[in-house]
């Protein structure tokens, strides 16, 4: 299936992609340890004063993964109550795993089997995050292959402020690397659900119904890029996703397009090391329409290619290049 056959088909169908950014449903559930019961955001109106006081006290039970912080413990459960600090939890786990109180911890919310970490600020309420969980996540927190593998883990915090990672998110990634090939070579069944290709081109048919789902799946599961060959397709979100932190810009560094989930930083990285080898210019072209995400797009690459070039040394480039943005939309408009 060639790119060009996918873009008419995409081009001709342009509402019902925008159409995605309202298919977000909100639902809010009361925990109890072990077990779950959720409450459609309409039902709200019905906790009474008293229930919505027994959940402020009621306790919960965070599992954190320390991974190599702790060789050996799988999790280590720590009791929290809905208004608990991620400072707090952390406090108890470093008297728990009798960890080295003179490094700094923070907590990474990840939503997804080797997926994405979300780090906690000091100030924010994990037991308040879990209760966004899907009941599935927390009925299946068996772990790994579970599907929905939400959870905590123990990160330690540089001094420059960047989160190092140690061997476990390694793994996972190989993990989740080599799962991937297996299936592929049919060792092991398609996963339930059978995901929709991170890249167009990999559909079996072509109809633009075949396109239009697979975008909204993706986009459902807070994937907005889709690849179609090298090009990047976006869904604007219409909100912050945690996708865009050091770790993003690390895990694309001189990476093959196409072996990592697609991602803005992706195609920045490639056209900038396209650019060094080949000692050529390099041309990244953005369209679609007002409001798409054209201009957040260009910070994002903006932002990924002032990181590789400088590798950490903030000299202000990238402000001085983003400062520059709006001067030259006002140009292109005359
Ligand atoms: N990747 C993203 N993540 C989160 N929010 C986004 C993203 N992309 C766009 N948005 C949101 O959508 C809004 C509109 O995006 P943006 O201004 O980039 O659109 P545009 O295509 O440049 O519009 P115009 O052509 O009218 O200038 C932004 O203010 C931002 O809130």
């Amino acid at each position: 299936m060639s790119f060009g056959e996918i873009w008419d088909v995409l081009s001709r169908s342009s509402g019902p992609i925008e159409q995605f950014a309202d298919g977000t449903c909100c639902s809010t559930m009361s925990l109890q340890d072990g077990g779950c019961s959720y409450a459609s955001s309409a039902n709200l109106g019905t906790i009474t004063g008293s229930m919505r006081r027994r959940l402020e006290d009621q306790e919960f039970t965070l599992r954190v993964y320390p991974g190599s912080l702790a060789e050996g413990t799988i999790y280590c459960p720590v009791s929290a109550r809905k208004n608990t600090t991620a400072a707090e939890a952390i406090e108890c786990l470093i008297e728990r795993l009798h960890l080295d109180r003179t490094k700094c911890y923070v907590l990474a919310e990840v939503k997804e089997f080797g997926g994405e970490e979300w780090i906690l600020n000091p100030g924010d309420c994990p037991v308040q995050r879990m209760m966004l969980w899907p009941r599935t996540a927390l009925e299946n927190r068996s772990g790994l292959g579970s599907g929905e593998d939400y959870r905590f883990l123990l990160r330690e915090k540089n001094l420059d402020g960047s989160i190092h990672y140690g061997g476990s998110l390694q793994m996972w990634l190989r993990v989740t690397e080599e799962r991937r090939r297996m299936v592929e070579r049919g060792f092991l069944p398609q996963p339930a659900g059978n995901d929709p290709p991170s890249d167009l081109c990999a559909l079996p048919e072509l109809t633009e119904r075949a396109l239009l789902e697979s975008l909204r799946a993706r986009f459902r599961q807070e994937k907005i890029y889709t690849y179609v060959g090298s090009i990047l397709i976006v869904i604007n979100p219409f909100q912050f996703l945690p996708i865009y932190n050091p770790k993003y810009v690390k895990l694309y560094d001189n990476h093959t397009l196409g072996k990592l989930e697609p991602h803005i930083y992706a195609v920045a990285d490639v056209a900038y090391h396209a650019m060094l080898q080949r000692r050529k210019n390099q041309c990244i072209v953005i369209s679609g329409e007002s409001g798409s995400g054209k201009t957040q797009s260009t910070n994002f690459l903006i932002h990924h290619l002032t990181a590789l070039s400088q590798k950490g040394f903030a000299s202000g480039v990238e402000q001085i290049i983003l400062g520059a943005g709006p001067v030259l939309e006002v140009r292109i408009l005359i």
